[in-house]
C-alpha cells in the first residue's frame, strides 16, 4: 500500500499554490474572524486529479485503519469539504450526506443533504481545520438528527492548543493529513520564509489571535 507522509501532502499543497503568506499589512481574516498572515486554500486541490486522488485516499486509508467498515456514512461539510467528502465515499463505497453551515432557507429547509436515518454511525470529512468551530457545527448538526459522529478528518489543520483544548472538551477525535508544523517544517528547510516571516509564522502558532483586534 501506497502510505504518504505528512511532509508529502504539505508538499503537495505547495507545489499548487494553496498556501499564501501576507505582511502585517494585508493579513487573511479567516471563518472565525482572526486575522492570519497565512491562508492554506484546498479549494485548489480539486483541479489536480493526481493530488485529489492520493488525498481521497489518504482520509480513505485512515479511516480504513480507525474504523474497517463499521461505519454508515460519509459526511462532508459545506463547501470545501464537499468534493473530498465525495471522492472518499466513492473509495469506500459508502452512501454520503453533505452538511451546510446553517439551515437553508428556502426549499426543504434543511441543513443536511442527502439521505440518512437516526443511529447511523458517520465519518465527517473537513478540509480544514482552524478553529475547529465549522466542524463542531457540523458534528452538532448531525447528532441533532440522532447521527453518531465517530471522528473528523480533514486535509490540514493549525493544531492550535486552543483548537485541541475545543475538541477534546467535545470528546471529538480529529486526524487531517498534514498540518501546520509540518508545514512550516518544510517551508523553512527549502528556505522559503524570509526570517521576518518565519518569526511571524511562529509567534501566530503560538497565539493564533496574536493580530486580531478584539
Ligand atoms: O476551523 P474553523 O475556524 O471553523 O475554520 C475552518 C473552516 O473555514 C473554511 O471554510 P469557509 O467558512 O471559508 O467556507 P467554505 O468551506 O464554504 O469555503 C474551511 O473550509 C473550514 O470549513
Ligand atoms: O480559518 C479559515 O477560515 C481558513 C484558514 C485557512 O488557512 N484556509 C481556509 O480555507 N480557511
Amino acid at each position: 500500500m501506497d502510505i504518504k507522509t505528512g511532509k508529502d501532502y504539505a508538499q503537495m499543497l505547495l507545489s499548487i499554490g494553496a498556501v499564501s503568506i501576507r505582511g502585517e499589512d494585508a493579513l487573511f481574516t479567516w471563518a472565525s474572524g482572526i486575522k492570519s498572515p497565512i491562508y492554506c486554500d484546498n479549494r485548489l486541490v480539486i483541479g489536480y486529479p493526481d493530488i485529489r486522488k492520493s488525498i481521497a485516499k489518504g482520509i480513505a486509508q485512515k479511516m480504513t485503519a480507525d474504523f474497517g467498515t463499521a461505519f454508515d456514512l460519509v459526511a462532508a461539510t459545506a463547501t470545501a469539504g464537499i468534493p473530498h467528502g465525495a471522492w472518499v465515499s466513492d473509495i469506500l463505497e459508502k452512501p454520503m450526506v453533505y452538511v451546510r453551515s446553517s439551515q437553508k432557507e428556502h426549499g426543504k429547509g434543511n441543513q443536511i443533504e442527502g439521505p440518512y436515518k437516526a443511529g447511523q454511525r458517520v465519518l465527517l470529512v473537513e478540509d480544514l481545520l482552524s478553529t475547529g468551530g465549522s466542524s463542531l457545527k457540523c458534528v452538532e448538526a448531525l447528532e441533532a438528527e440522532g447521527l453518531e459522529v465517530l471522528k473528523i478528518y480533514g486535509i490540514f489543520n493549525y493544531g492550535f492548543e486552543s483548537m485541541k483544548a475545543r475538541l477534546a472538551e467535545r470528546g471529538m477525535p480529529y486526524e487531517t493529513l498534514t498540518d501546520y508544523p509540518t508545514l512550516l517544517e518544510l517551508l523553512r528547510d527549502q528556505g522559503k520564509l524570509t526570517r521576518e516571516e518565519a518569526e511571524r509564522l511562529a509567534l501566530f502558532s503560538e497565539n493564533p489571535r496574536i493580530f486580531t483586534e478584539d
